[in-house]
């Protein structure tokens, strides 16, 4: 699903956000591992507030492990708990439990102390579109929910998912927008599969990755197209690539367009490997 956000739509969703807000105890953030700072919704902490957030770096198999720990690890400085998960095929799904019972676990012994008695963890997952929202619902229900329901103009009750004995989750996630605020979040966005392509310049997507990919990962990008070496010009490395790929016109000349579709279907397809895109250093939370 892509969702064309304008600010009607913006201001609906983060008003149903904050209605089933008051219902949890605290927010499972999902985010994209290969990219957890342009996945992650602007106004997410004004949203949420005070409420306690696990976040949870979704699609972890596509992204590149040792900035997955770096990522972690940078959230722990800020105080914040991230689990690296791969929600398909289920990895990492045990641990989400036994962190969000971690973060409330003052709050639960407060309560006791108080003589009340802990009920189970109540969550809701909350993320930009095509993060992995419903897998993740369907993988801790251990059954197909997610989706069903979701009839428009059908309107039905909340209703809890058990996840064990400790955990109860809200079975329909809160959407939230992705960030727009500068053009190579966008092309992240859109080479990680968030927003459409065609909300894009095809080329100026290719060209994103291009670049990345010489400045951080220049072995992958010889070896996928048999480079001897890399020109520097980032446009003789696009001819080249539509050289060597064959993505040519009518009279033999280089077809830009061809080309720049060749480069990003290599990147979405993984045809260069794990790739994470954004870097924690530059990317202060
Ligand atoms: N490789 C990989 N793919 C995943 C993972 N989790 C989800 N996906 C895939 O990502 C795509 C989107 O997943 P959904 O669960 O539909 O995402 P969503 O957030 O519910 O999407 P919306 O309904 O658009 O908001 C699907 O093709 C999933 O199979 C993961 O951990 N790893």
């Amino acid at each position: 699903m892509t969702i064309q956000w304008f600010p009607g739509h913006m201001a609906k969703a983060r008003r149903e956000v904050t209605e089933k807000l008051k219902l949890v105890d605290i927010i499972f953030e999902l985010v994209d591992a290969r990219i957890p700072e342009s996945s992650s919704n602007p106004m997410l902490q004004e949203i949420i507030q005070q409420k306690p957030r696990l976040i949870l770096l979704n699609k972890a198999d596509m992204a590149d492990r040792e900035l997955t720990k770096k990522w972690t690890a940078h959230y722990a400085e800020q105080g914040q708990t991230a689990l690296a998960i791969n929600s398909q095929a289920g990895i990492g799904i045990k641990e989400i439990v036994k962190a969000a019972e971690k973060i409330l676990h003052e709050k639960r012994e407060r309560q006791k102390a108080k003589g009340l008695r802990p009920r189970a963890i109540r969550a809701m997952i909350i993320g930009i579109p095509n993060v992995g929202k419903s897998t993740l619902i369907n993988r801790l229900a251990k059954r197909n929910i997610a989706k069903t329901g979701n009839t428009p103009g059908v309107t039905r009750a909340q209703q809890w998912i058990k996840v064990g004995k400790e955990l109860e989750l809200l079975d329909t996630p809160g959407i939230l927008w992705p960030k727009f605020e500068d053009p190579e979040t966008g092309y992240k966005l859109a080479l990680t599969g968030a927003i459409k392509d065609t909300l894009l310049n095809m080329q100026d997507i290719a060209v994103f990755g291009l670049n990345f990919l010489q400045t951080n990962y220049p072995d992958r990008l010889m070896e996928r197209y048999a480079l001897a070496e890399i020109p520097s010009e980032i446009s003789s490395l696009f001819d080249k690539i539509g050289e060597l790929r064959g993505c040519l016109a009518a009279g033999g000349e280089i077809d830009y367009d061809k080309t720049a579709e060749t480069i990003v279907r290599d990147l979405r397809m993984q045809y260069f490997g794990a790739i994470t895109f954004d870097l924690p250093d530059q990317n202060p939370i």
